[in-house]
C-alpha cells in the first residue's frame, strides 16, 4: 500500500533575484510503514518537499497523494502529523497541555483528550512530565514532546523535519533509538529530514539522496538493515557499507554544481 507518492513534482519560488527550483521532477513512492529520510546539502529541497507533502508549498508541476487524497485534503483530515525543527511548545501550556492542543482544535472529547494524552506520553517515555512546563525540560525532551504532540491524533503518517539537528550528539542517539522503537511499535510511515548520514543509515528502510540547483532526487538507497538497530549496529560492515554508499550518493550529486 502507497503511504505518499510523488510524481514528476516541480516546485520554483519566484524571488526577487530571479526563479529559484527548489524542486524538479521529483518522483518518488513511499510505501505504508517505511521509515524514509531524505538527505542532502543546504537547498536541495527536502524542506520543501516534506512542506509540499504536508501541503505548506504547491508545487509549480506534477502531482502529489498523500495517503490517497490531495495533500490539501490529507491536511484537512488530518493524514499526517508534522514535527518541525523546532519544538515549538507554548510556554503557557504544560506539556500535557501542549500535546492536548491539535485534540482540542479538532473537537475530541475530555475523556478521549486525557486517554491519548496518556498514551503518546508514555510512547515517547515522557509519563511523569505531563504537569511541568516547557522551560522545565531539557531540548531533548521538549522535542519528545513536540514529537508526542505530532502523534496525539494518529495519524498513519508521521513527517518530521530535522527534528533533533539542534541537539548534542547523545541525546540525539538516544532519541534516535526512540523513534526506531516507536517506529516499530507504531507501523507508521516517517519521513525524516537530517543533514546526518549516520542518522539516516541508522534510521531508515530506504534514503534518500537530493542535491540541489536545482533540487531533484540522485539515488534511493533501499536499506539491507534488519528491524532491530542496537546502536552498535554502526560499527559493522553492512552498516559502514551502506553509509559509504550515501555519501557517494551526495559526492555524485555536487559533481553537477
Ligand atoms: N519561501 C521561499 N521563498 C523563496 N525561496 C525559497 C523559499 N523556501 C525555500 N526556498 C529556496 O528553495 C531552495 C530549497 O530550500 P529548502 O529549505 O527546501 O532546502 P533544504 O534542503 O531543506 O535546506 P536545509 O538543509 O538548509 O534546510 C533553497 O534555495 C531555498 O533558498
Amino acid at each position: 500500500m502507497t503511504a505518499i507518492e510523488a510524481r514528476d513534482v516541480s516546485l520554483t519560488f519566484q524571488t526577487a533575484d530571479g526563479p529559484v527550483h527548489a524542486l524538479k521532477d521529483v518522483s518518488l513512492t513511499i510505501d505504508r510503514g517505511d521509515f524514509v529520510s531524505f538527505i542532502g546539502p543546504s537547498g536541495c529541497g527536502k524542506t520543501t518537499f516534506l512542506r509540499a507533502i504536508a501541503a505548506l508549498e504547491t508545487p509549480t508541476a506534477g502531482t502529489l497523494a498523500v495517503a490517497g487524497m490531495t495533500p490539501d485534503q490529507a491536511r484537512r483530515r488530518r493524514a499526517y502529523g508534522y514535527v518541525f525543527q523546532a519544538p515549538g511548545l507554548y510556554p503557557w501550556r504544560t506539556i500535557a497541555g501542549n500535546v492536548s492542543l491539535p485534540l482540542e482544535i479538532m473537537g475530541f472529547s475530555r475523556a478521549d483528550r486525557m486517554q491519548r494524552i496518556a498514551r503518546v506520553l508514555d510512547l515517547v517515555d515522557l509519563s511523569s512530565f505531563g504537569g511541568k512546563y516547557p522551560w522545565q525540560l531539557s531540548g531533548g525532551m521538549q522535542q519528545r514532546a513536540s514529537i508526542a504532540r505530532a502523534l496525539a491524533f494518529d495519524a498513519d503518517i508521521l513527517l518530521m523535519d530535522e527534528p533533533f539537528g539542534a541537539l548534542d550528539e547523545i541525546v540525539r542517539d538516544r532519541l534516535n533509538e526512540a523513534l526506531l522503537d516507536l517506529w516499530k511499535k507504531t507501523g507508521k510511515t516517517i519521513g525524516f529530514v537530517t543533514h546526518s548520514i549516520p542518522e539516516a543509515v541508522y534510521l531508515s528502510t530506504r534514503i534518500v539522496v537530493m542535491s540541489p540547483r536545482p533540487g531533484r532526487i540522485t539515488r534511493v538507497i533501499d536499506s539491507p538493515l534488519p528491524p532491530e538497530r542496537p546502536l552498535e549496529i554502526r560499527d559493522t560492515p553492512e552498516f559502514i557499507a551502506l553509509a559509504q554508499q550515501v555519501r557517494e550518493g551526495l559526492r555524485e550529486g555536487h559533481s553537477y554544481d
